[in-house]
């Protein structure tokens, strides 16, 4: 017969908390297994600890937890080889402190019912009821002369605790399941909780099911797989133990480009790995995928409120015990340990690019069209971020690299400067260069000394990255989405230099100011290029339009375009600035230059053919007619470079193309 060691009630302020509880925490019932079992392994971690201090000298049982499904009497069991309880214990442990913090929880809960609690932590024990009707405790404590006692509550306030007959040390907590909970009878349900919520536990967790009465329960199956490679020391884990643990946590994705293995234990703990995706178009950035673990126990799913919100794009884990989770995300925003981890998290991040920037150029610029986003939206949200990785931006160049040696000075956050030489690394990779904004101002100091001419669209600005390389002016490619904001906050930061791109303006060393000293024509009053210019003005008649004339250098005039479309840098970018805030595409603006090049064969021609032409009675002579197609056809051309057409200016191009055609042809064949 047991013995009844007391019977009675339960001091609660609240009272009812499982209907609160149940309501709130309706779709998070399941987290009630996380809680036992955490329980579980932090009765066995103390029983490792009081057997460490010498203060248990008898066989420590091997440490495990067995889940139990016993599907005819409907109960889920959680039995440890910890601990384990005496009857002080459970009064004070299980009676007091299991209530008392399940008080404080709802307390906490109904003030921010609109917020979620991160992981809903801080349950405990007692969450073992949202999904139970009756909780039994059956424990027998490590310590010497103790009896095993047990402990039973239906959820009320009332409890009943007696002796018990139990013989091996440790715990084991039986719920009854409720009769709308009958899904943790499941031996897959149970699975899927345990790679969910405990997979990494650091003991084995192992699942045993009881089908029939009377019947043996079959033997137990471990079911976590028990080893955090974020706890494994770096030196510890290969490149494979790396990328296995990726495709562990992201199935059938492709393989990282690198990792970061975060690991400090000042001033606070945080472990970690983190891994740098190749970014996909479909993927959603602005969802973290990183999990969120509290000492090898599953937390969350992303953990937005951690990291910055330029590395949302890593997944992988971090594990903290420093991070508050029975609080809201809000506060969790706000919180002092949670910022300065936040920052750890950055500055391990850039110095992981800076080892492989050091290490590992080729790889580096392999992986610089997904990296280079992350860096440079980084560098755009967090000065620290900036000033670490500015060195190691780097950006595509016209210039050949492949036999230069890189020399920059790269300081590290420690204070130590490194000089960056060659080091066997090349800049280029699949013949194309990339170099830092530092390097190319120092190699073109000379030409252009604090000047960058840079290209954002490689196909539609080729004629002008053309122009400028065969006058040997070297041109970056800033055409990833993230540039053109890239390249105003560059000019912000670095105000002493003058960004232009390819279409804006022309330099001066790209026009023969030779051969634009023109004599005057007499009859006209005119110089040839003002009648060049006046030439388009009147055929082409847009009041908005600005028409230059300039003589463009090139190594034979046919070479050089006959005319380019310029758009000046600031105008452009006003627009640019106009469309953002409206939230409208760009348009293409009206005032804009239509630069002619005095020089192309092609536009002398046209002025030949002008001028050669008869006025007729009934008007315009062909020639004339057929000058002013072509005045149309040079400023498309110019224009098709920059911006492509819309319907009606596909029409009329191919059109006047046929036009054009005809008449020519008409002339040869004459
Ligand atoms: N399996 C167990 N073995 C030994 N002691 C246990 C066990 N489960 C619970 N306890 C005792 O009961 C106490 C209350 O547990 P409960 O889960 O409510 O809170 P907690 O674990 O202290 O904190 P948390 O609310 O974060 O879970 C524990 O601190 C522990 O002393």
């Amino acid at each position: 017969m047991t013995t009844i060691l007391e019977q009675g009630n339960i001091s609660i302020h609240t009272e009812n908390i499982f209907p609160i509880i149940k309501k709130w925490l309706y779709s998070d019932h399941e987290i009630f297994l996380r809680e036992l079992v955490s329980n579980a392994v932090d009765a066995i971690q103390k029983m490792k600890m009081v057997a460490r201090s010498g203060e248990f000298s008898g066989d420590m049982a091997e440490p495990e937890i067995i889940l139990t499904i016993d599907k005819p009497k409907q109960t889920l069991s959680i039995s440890d080889t910890g601990i384990g309880m005496t009857a002080d214990e459970v009064k004070q442990y299980i009676n007091q402190v299991a209530f008392s913090s399940a008080e404080e929880f709802v307390q906490k809960y109904q003030a921010s019912a609109d917020q979620q609690i991160i992981g809903h932590f801080g349950l405990g024990f007692y969450s073992s009821f949202m999904v139970a009707k009756y909780v039994e405790i059956d424990t027998l404590s490590y310590k010497e002369g103790a009896q095993a006692v047990k402990w039973a509550c239906d959820g009320s306030t009332e409890f009943k605790l007696s002796e018990s007959d139990r013989a091996t040390q440790g715990t084991t907590i039986k719920l009854t399941l409720q009769d709308e909970e009958l899904e943790y009878l499941e031996p897959h349900r149970i699975r899927q909780l345990v790679k969910t919520y405990c997979d990494f536990m650091p003991f084995p967790i192992k699942l045993q099911v009881i089908e029939k009465e009377d019947e043996d329960a079959q033997a137990p199956e471990q079911i976590n797989r028990q080893i955090a490679p974020w706890k494994e020391s770096p030196s510890n884990l290969s490149r494979e133990d790396y990328l296995e643990f990726y495709r562990y946590l992201y199935p059938f994705q492709e393989e990282p480009l690198l990792w970061v293995h975060l690991n400090t234990d000042y001033p606070f703990v945080v472990n970690g790995i983190l891994y740098f995706p190749k970014l996909k178009p479909d993927v959603d950035v602005s969802k973290g995928q990183i999990k969120l673990f509290c000492n090898q126990v599953f937390v969350s799913d992303n953990c937005e409120e951690v990291i910055p919100q330029f590395l949302m794009p890593l997944r992988g884990a971090i594990d903290s015990l420093d991070i508050p989770l029975n609080v809201s995300r809000s506060f969790l925003q706000s919180d002092r340990t949670v910022r300065r981890i936040a920052d750890y998290i950055a500055k391990k991040v850039g110095d992981r690019l800076k080892e492989l920037y050091r290490d590992n150029r080729e790889e580096y610029i392999r992986c610089w069209q997904d990296l280079g986003t992350f860096v440079k939206f980084g560098s755009l949200n967090d000065e620290k971020f900036k000033k670490q990785v500015e060195d190691i931006i780097i950006y595509r160049t016209t210039a050949n690299l492949s036999d230069a040696a890189p020399k920059v000075e790269i300081q590290t956050q420690e204070g130590d400067v490194w000089q960056d030489s060659s080091n066997g690394q090349s800049n280029t990779v699949d013949g194309k260069s990339y170099t830092t904004l530092q390097e190319y101002l120092e190699r073109n100091k000379e030409r252009h000394e604090n000047r960058v001419f840079y290209c954002n669209d490689e196909v539609s600005q080729a004629t002008y990255v053309q122009l400028h390389t065969s006058q040997g002016i070297e041109v970056l490619f800033m055409d990833s989405f993230i540039d053109s904001h890239f390249a105003s906050f560059l000019e912000r930061e670095y105000s002493h230099i003058k960004f232009s791109r390819v279409d804006s303006e022309l330099d001066e060393t790209l026009i023969d100011k030779n051969k634009s000293e023109e004599i005057v024509d007499p009859t006209t009053n005119q110089t040839r290029s003002e009648q060049i210019k006046t030439l388009f003005q009147k055929a082409l008649d847009k009041p908005k339009l600005i028409i230059r004339t300039e003589a463009l250098k090139g190594e034979d005039a046919a070479s050089t375009p006959p005319a380019m479309v310029l758009l000046p840098e600031q105008l452009r970018r006003m627009q640019e600035m106009t469309a953002l805030m409206q939230q409208q595409a760009v348009q293409f603006p009206e005032e804009h230059i239509l630069l002619i090049n005095t020089s192309h064969p092609m536009i002398e021609n046209l002025m030949s053919l002008s001028q050669g032409a008869i006025a007729t009675p009934d008007g315009q002579s062909p020639s004339a007619e057929l000058a002013t197609l072509i005045c149309h056809h040079v400023y498309d051309l110019a224009l098709m470079a920059q911006k492509g057409f819309d319907a009606d200016g596909m029409r009329s191009f191919v059109e006047r193309s046929n036009q054009v055609l005809t008449k020519l042809t008409d002339k040869a064949a004459r």
